[in-house]
C-alpha cells in the first residue's frame, strides 16, 4: 500500500469514528426535552445545550480540515490535533477535544509553522509551549465525504518547507459569486495580522490579492473567541466602500459562525448618527466628476486645495476644534439676565455655572444645564411674588425672557455651524474673520453654495461629526470594541480621527492598498497620515506582499504597470501558480470592436469559468456595451455603482467600480492610450483592472497601448487571438 492511500484509509477511519461521535452527541442532546420554564439555572444550561446543539449540526457535514502531529516538549506522548470551524470535545471529561477551534491557541501552529526541524512553539494562556511538529496534513471534507488529503510538512521526509501544493489546489478552484473563509488555507503572515492583540490600530498595506478583506474577517471571529469577555458582535463594525461590495463579503462571518456584526457605509453609519441627509446622488455624481470626463487627458491632478482632501485633513479637524473652543468662550451672551423687571440674575453668577461648574460637560449639555439651572432660579423667585396675580403676571414674562435670552446663545447644533464655517449662514461675529480665512477658496464657495441649498455630501461628513463629538458626549452604548476599515487608502485621516473618538483603546483594522488608491482625491497618499493618529504604542504596521488571486502570470504583468506607470515598489510577490499568459490583443479594425469583445467574450465562456466580467474605463461606455452585448448574453449584468447587491456570472462595469471584487476571467476593453493616459492615476486604474482576474485576462485595445503596458511576448504575455 503506498503512504498515501495508508493515510487516505487512516483518515477514512477517522472520520468514520468523528461523525459516529457527533451523531451520537447530537443524538442524546436532542433526546433532552427543550426547557421552557423559568427556573434561571435551567435557562443557562438549556441555552448551553442549544449551542452545542448548533456547533454539532454545523459540523456534521465538514467536522475539520487539517491535522498537525504535535510533541510538546518533556510531554511523552504524540498528539494528533484536528483542526476545524468549530471546536468540539468528546464526552468524557479530561480526553483530548475531538476537535479544536481553529482559533485556539494550539490552533495557531497549524498556520504559523512553515518547515524545518526546529522545534516550533506557540503561546498559551499558561506561557509559551514548545515542541516539535511531526506532520501538517489538510484534508478536503464535503458533505461528510473524504475528498482529499494531502501532507504539506512530514519530519519523516526530512522536515522540508511547508509546500504550497494544497494551497495552489484551492486557488485553483473557479469561484462563486461571494468571497469565501480561508480558514483551511490562512498563511502564517496573515495568521499574525488575525491574532494580533486587540487594543491596538492595526495598519495594514497590502497588495491586490493578498487577502486584505479576508484576513479582516478572520481577525473579527478571532478577536471574539480570544476575547469573549471583553467584546461583543453587536459592538463591532465594518466600513467598506458600497453595499454591493458589503453584499459580495456577507458569507464569510456566518460561515465561521459569527453574526450580528454591523457592516456599513461610513457616509450612511455617520448620517445616522447626525440624524441628516446625504444625497443618494454624491457618491455617483463625485465619480463621474473624477473618472468619466475625456479618458484621454486622464484623471485630473490633486492637491490640498481639491475638496475631498481638504475636507478630510487634519487640517481641517484643528480648524474646527478651534472654533469650538472660541464657540466655549463667546457663547454665554454678555448680559445679566432679568426675568421681569426688577429682578437680576447677574452674568458673573451664570458665567460661574457655564465657566467653572458644569465645564466637564460637552457644550450643549452645558447650554442646557445652565439654562435649566436659570429655570430653576426664577421658579425660587416667583416663589418670593406678594401675590397670586402678580406671580402669574411675572411667570408670563419669565417665560418671553427666559426664550429670548436662551436665544441669544448660538445653537450648538453640527449642521448650522458648519454652515456658518463655509459662510453659508452669517457667524454673527462668533468667529473672528481670520479663523475661517484658512479654508481654500475654492472649496469654501462650493461648499458655501451647496450648503445654501441644504446639499450634504460625504466628504462634509467627517466635519459634520466631529463638531458632533465635539459639542455632545458619545453615549458608551455607541462606542465601539473594535472597527473595521477595508479599502482604507479611500478613507480620510479625518475619517478615522473622528472613528477613533468611537472606539474603546484604538482597537481598529485599518487595510488597504496605496497601489490602488484611484480616490486619491480623498483618500491618503501614505500610510503615515494614519498612524501618525495614534502614538507609538498604539499602533502597528503590517505587510502582505504575497498576492493569492492571481496566477503568477497576471501578477507578474500588473507589477510591471505599477512599476513603469505609478513606479511603485509595492509590488506582489505571486504564489507558484501558473495559468495562461496575458493576452494583449488589438481590435481588429475601430469598427469591429464592439465584434472583438463578443469573440473574447465567447472564447473565456467556452472555458467554463462560473465568473467573467468586461471592465470599460469609463461607465458611459460599459452602458454603450451593454446595449450591445445584452443580445447575445441577456444575462449579463451591468454594473453602475448603485446596486446593492452582487450576482455573480457574467458582468460589465467601469474599471474604477471593480475595485474589491474578483472575477475568473477578465476582459479589459479598450487598454489603449486613447483611453488610458499616461498617467500614475490611470496606470493605478490599469492596475486595479488587471488585479481583479483570477485565472485569466485579455486585454483587448487599439493602436497604442499606454507605456507602463509591457506588451513584449514573453513567458507572462501572448499577443493576439489564441490558436483556434
Ligand atoms: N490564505 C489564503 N488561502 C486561500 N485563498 C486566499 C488566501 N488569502 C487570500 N485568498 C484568496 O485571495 C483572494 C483575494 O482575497 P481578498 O479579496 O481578501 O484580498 P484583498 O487584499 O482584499 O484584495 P484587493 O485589495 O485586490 O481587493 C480571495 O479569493 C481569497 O479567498
Amino acid at each position: 500500500m503506498s503512504a498515501f492511500q495508508s493515510a487516505y484509509q487512516e483518515e477514512q477511519q477517522r472520520l468514520q469514528e468523528v461523525i459516529v461521535e457527533i451523531d451520537r452527541q447530537l443524538e442524546r442532546l436532542r433526546g433532552i426535552p427543550v426547557y421552557t420554564g423559568h427556573d434561571f439555572t435551567e435557562q443557562v444550561l438549556e441555552a448551553g445545550r442549544e449551542e452545542k446543539r448548533q456547533a454539532l449540526a454545523k459540523s456534521l457535514p465538514e467536522p475539520y480540515f487539517g491535522r498537525l502531529d504535535f510533541q510538546e516538549n518533556g510531554v511523552g506522548e504524540r498528539k494528533r490535533l484536528y483542526i476545524g470551524k468549530v471546536g468540539l470535545d468528546k464526552e468524557e471529561a479530561g480526553e483530548y477535544p475531538l476537535v479544536i477551534d481553529w482559533r485556539a491557541p494550539v490552533a495557531s501552529l497549524f498556520y504559523s509553522f512553515t518547515g524545518g526541524t526546529e522545534p516550533a512553539s506557540f503561546e498559551a494562556p499558561e506561557g509559551i509551549i514548545e515542541g516539535l511538529v511531526y506532520l501538517k496534513r489538510n484534508v478536503v471534507i464535503r458533505k461528510q465525504i473524504l475528498e482529499r488529503v494531502s501532507d504539506t510538512y512530514d519530519r519523516e521526509s526530512g522536515g522540508p518547507a511547508v509546500s504550497d501544493e494544497f494551497l495552489v489546489y484551492r486557488l485553483g478552484e473557479n469561484k462563486d459569486h461571494r468571497l469565501r473563509d480561508i480558514v483551511s488555507t490562512i498563511q502564517a503572515e496573515q495568521d499574525q495580522i488575525i491574532r494580533a492583540a486587540r487594543n491596538t490600530a492595526l495598519i495594514i498595506q497590502g497588495v491586490a490579492g493578498s487577502g486584505k478583506t479576508t484576513v479582516a474577517l478572520h481577525r473579527l471571529a478571532y478577536l471574539l473567541y480570544q476575547y469573549k469577555e471583553q467584546v461583543s458582535a453587536d459592538k463591532m463594525i465594518i466600513f467598506a466602500p458600497n453595499l454591493m461590495f458589503l453584499d459580495y463579503i456577507s458569507d464569510v462571518l456566518p460561515e465561521l459562525g459569527v453574526g450580528d456584526i454591523q457592516q456599513r457605509t461610513f457616509a450612511d453609519w455617520a448620517a445616522e448618527q447626525l440624524d441628516i441627509h446625504v444625497t443618494s446622488q454624491d457618491r455617483l455624481e463625485t465619480m463621474a466628476q473624477w473618472f468619466e470626463g475625456d479618458p484621454r487627458l486622464g484623471t485630473p491632478d490633486v492637491d490640498g486645495h481639491t475638496s475631498g482632501r481638504y475636507k478630510g485633513s487634519l487640517e481641517l479637524m484643528k480648524l474646527i476644534q478651534t472654533c469650538v473652543e472660541t464657540l466655549e468662550a463667546g457663547a454665554l451672551p454678555g448680559d445679566d439676565f432679568s426675568p421681569w423687571d426688577g429682578a437680576v440674575l447677574p452674568r458673573e453668577t451664570i458665567a460661574e455655572w457655564y465657566f467653572k461648574e458644569y465645564r466637564p460637560y460637552p457644550l450643549a449639555k452645558r447650554k442646557e444645564r445652565v439654562l435649566t439651572r436659570i429655570h430653576r432660579w426664577v421658579e425660587m423667585e416667583l416663589k418670593k411674588s406678594p401675590s397670586a396675580a402678580v406671580m402669574k403676571e411675572r411667570k408670563k414674562k419669565a417665560a418671553q425672557r427666559e426664550k429670548s435670552y436662551a436665544g441669544k446663545w448660538p445653537k450648538f447644533e453640527p449642521l448650522a455651524l458648519y454652515k456658518m464655517l463655509f459662510g453659508a449662514v452669517k457667524s454673527s461675529g462668533l468667529w473672528p474673520e481670520e479663523l475661517t480665512s484658512a479654508i481654500p477658496d475654492s472649496v469654501k464657495s462650493a461648499t458655501r453654495s451647496d450648503l445654501k441649498q441644504n446639499v450634504v455630501r460625504e466628504e462634509d461628513l467627517p466635519g459634520l461629526l466631529y463638531f458632533h463629538c465635539l459639542l455632545n458626549d458619545i453615549a458608551s452604548d455607541q462606542r465601539f470594541d473594535h472597527i473595521v476599515i477595508d479599502e482604507a487608502q479611500d478613507f480620510s485621516p479625518f475619517q478615522v480621527a473622528v472613528l477613533d473618538m468611537y472606539v474603546r483603546g484604538h482597537s481598529f483594522t485599518i487595510l488597504g492598498d496605496l497601489s490602488q488608491g484611484i480616490h486619491a482625491y480623498r483618500g491618503v497618499h501614505a500610510w503615515e497620515e494614519m498612524s501618525s493618529l495614534f502614538s507609538e504604542e498604539n499602533t502597528a504596521y503590517y505587510a502582505l506582499t504575497r498576492s493569492y488571486r492571481s496566477t503568477m502570470e497576471i501578477i507578474e504583468f500588473a507589477n510591471r504597470v505599477l512599476e513603469n506607470g505609478v513606479r511603485s515598489d509595492l509590488l506582489a510577490v505571486p504564489v507558484f501558480r501558473s495559468g495562461d499568459a496575458v493576452r494583449l490583443i488589438p481590435y481588429s479594425d475601430p469598427a469591429m470592436r464592439e465584434e472583438d469583445i463578443k469573440q473574447a467574450m465567447r472564447a473565456l465562456l467556452e472555458k467554463e469559468y462560473r465568473t467573467v466580467a468586461v471592465l470599460t474605463r469609463t461607465l458611459q461606455e460599459a452602458k454603450a456595451l451593454h446595449a450591445a452585448l445584452n443580445p447575445e448574453w441577456p444575462e449579463l449584468n451591468l454594473i453602475d455603482g448603485s446596486e446593492q447587491t452582487y450576482q455573480g456570472g457574467l458582468s460589465i462595469l467601469p474599471v474604477y467600480l471593480s475595485k474589491g471584487f474578483e472575477f475568473d476571467a477578465v476582459v479589459m476593453a479598450d487598454a489603449d492610450t486613447n483611453h488610458y493616459a499616461d498617467k500614475a492615476w490611470d496606470a493605478k486604474l490599469m492596475y486595479v483592472g488587471c488585479t481583479r482576474a483570477l485565472h485569466e485576462l485579455w486585454l483587448l485595445h487599439g493602436t497604442h497601448v499606454p507605456r507602463y503596458v509591457d506588451a513584449e511576448p514573453s513567458e507572462i504575455v501572448a499577443k493576439g487571438w489564441p490558436p483556434a
